[in-house]
């Protein structure tokens, strides 16, 4: 969903309460005000009861408020912002709520846990943020809003000779060597990369780590994978972008592609490289295919790599941390892990605990620190953490150096058919197992 489309100038205002339920009060008139239907007493319960289970406050100063309602429409946003500032509960020492996003989702729209993760992901950005808050007037404050949610700037590759030239000879080559896509890592570009003047007869993916929505502006891409580089090493995300592309069934294993790229941020492409997936990957496949487990969605894997590379990128308070992530095939997990300590998740609603949820980010990475592993259903649910795995596997070694939490890994990935992803917190390496075979998806810290 375009969520330009939903974003309504008449229900963007300023904001004068000062405190959270003031605040959300004169977002609910607005939106009755145009939808009188909506009950605003029932909305106003939900939003609080959501409120009290788990705070909404995203940081930087901007708080996601969000319910659902039995209603004809599938969204509503409704945006406020405050000058002053507002108490939240969920922010930390003095900070204020400058930017209310509230979200009404009707019962029955499907992608609601992924319009709440875009959202979320939207307002995370810094620039847009500081643009939102500092808009003169709620028009230009509605531009920036439609501007920014409609994806990134993108900059014409074209208009240098040599990107050009590269991407000329990237088609050339793509063609001559029989590959079936064309990976282009858009984070080459600041401000991501224009797709039109791409006209290729190659199904084209576009590989970044920028929030973009599909809609008319990337209709050159066949698809858009975004994934956090983990340096800013030529393309640094190139095995975990082609993992998400294979398990979203954009390539196949039997692949080649072509990808080019070049430095983050240097505007130019540099590098041209043909990756044959089979052999990138020959540990992994062993003459099968199914990486993925049956169960398992592969936008929960891709949540799940997203979580582990930020964690192994950004530590907690400035420390290194590690993390065990098994998703899958629950019913024997389940039989090979008991707690290490009781279940931070019970009794939570499986929608609020479900990884595709924006608001688990910061939950996963808050509980990272708690000895043991977070066990994931296929859907994304989590079902625990601080979990201790019990499975052994003697018949695959492991690298020198690689300890326990690397062994469990491995061996939890062959007693069932999941996936399991570790971080590690002596290298700050990520690495997915798959039936005991390691995987490194991210280049060691440096
Ligand atoms: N069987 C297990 N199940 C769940 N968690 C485990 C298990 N074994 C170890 N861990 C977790 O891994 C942590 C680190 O253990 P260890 O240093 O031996 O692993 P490692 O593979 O070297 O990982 P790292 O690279 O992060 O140091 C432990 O403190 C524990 O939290």
């Amino acid at each position: 969903m375009r969520l330009e489309k939903v974003i309504a100038r008449s229900r963007i205002i300023d904001l004068h309460s000062l405190d959270l339920e003031g605040a959300l009060q004169e977002l609910l008139a607005v939106c009755v005000k145009q939808f009188p239907d909506l009950k605003p007493d029932a909305l106003m319960k939900g939003l609080l009861a959501r409120e009290s289970t788990m705070t909404t406050y995203l940081g930087l100063g901007v708080a996601l408020p969000h319910v659902r309602v039995k209603m004809p429409r599938r969204y509503i946003l409704a945006i406020g912002r405050s000058r002053a500032g507002i108490k939240h509960d969920g922010a930390i020492g003095d900070e204020r709520v400058r930017l209310i996003v509230m979200l009404i989702a009707g019962e029955k729209a499907r992608d609601y846990l992924q319009v709440l993760a875009t959202i979320a992901r939207q307002v995370k950005e810094p620039e847009l943020v500081d643009a939102l808050v500092h808009a003169p007037d709620l028009d230009a404050l509605h531009e920036q809003l439609v501007g920014g949610f409609g994806g990134i700037r993108p900059v014409q590759a074209q208009q240098n000779r040599i990107n050009r030239l590269m991407l000329r000879e990237a088609e050339r080559v793509a063609k001559g060597a029989d590959c079936r896509a064309l990976l282009v890592f858009g984070d080459t570009f600041v401000g991501g990369i224009e797709s039109a003047g791409l006209r290729t007869r190659l199904k084209t993916i576009l590989v970044t780590r920028n929030p973009v929505e599909s809609g008319e502006d990337r209709r050159e891409f066949a698809e858009t994978i975004q994934v956090r580089s983990f340096s800013s090493h030529r393309m640094a995300q190139l095995r975990s972008a082609i993992l998400v592309a294979v398990t979203r069934g954009v390539i196949r294993f039997t692949d080649r592609v072509c990808c080019i790229g070049g430095m983050t941020g240097s505007n130019q492409f540099d590098t041209l490289i043909v990756v044959d997936i089979e052999r990138e990957f020959q540990t992994l496949l062993t003459g099968s295919n199914d990486l993925l487990p049956e169960d398992v969605k592969p936008e929960v894997l891709e949540r799940v790599i997203a979580v582990a590379t930020e964690l192994a990128v950004e530590g907690r308070e400035g420390r290194p941390v590690g993390c065990l992530f098994v998703i899958g095939d629950n019913e024997r997990v389940s039989t090979l892990t008991k707690p290490l300590v009781l279940n931070p998740f019970f009794g939570y609603k499986e929608e609020d605990r479900n990884i595709l949820n924006p608001f688990m980010d910061e939950t996963v990475k808050e509980f990272s620190s708690i000895d043991g592993a977070f066990i994931i259903r296929g859907d994304g649910v989590v079902e625990s953490a601080g979990s201790l795995i019990q499975a052994t596997d003697r018949d695959h070694a492991l690298p020198s150096g690689l300890g326990s939490r690397h062994a469990a890994a491995a061996a939890i990935s062959v007693a069932a058919h999941c996936i399991s992803i570790v971080v590690s917190s002596s290298t700050g390496q990520v690495t997915l197992f798959r039936r005991g075979v390691m995987l490194p998806l991210m280049e060691k810290r440096r």
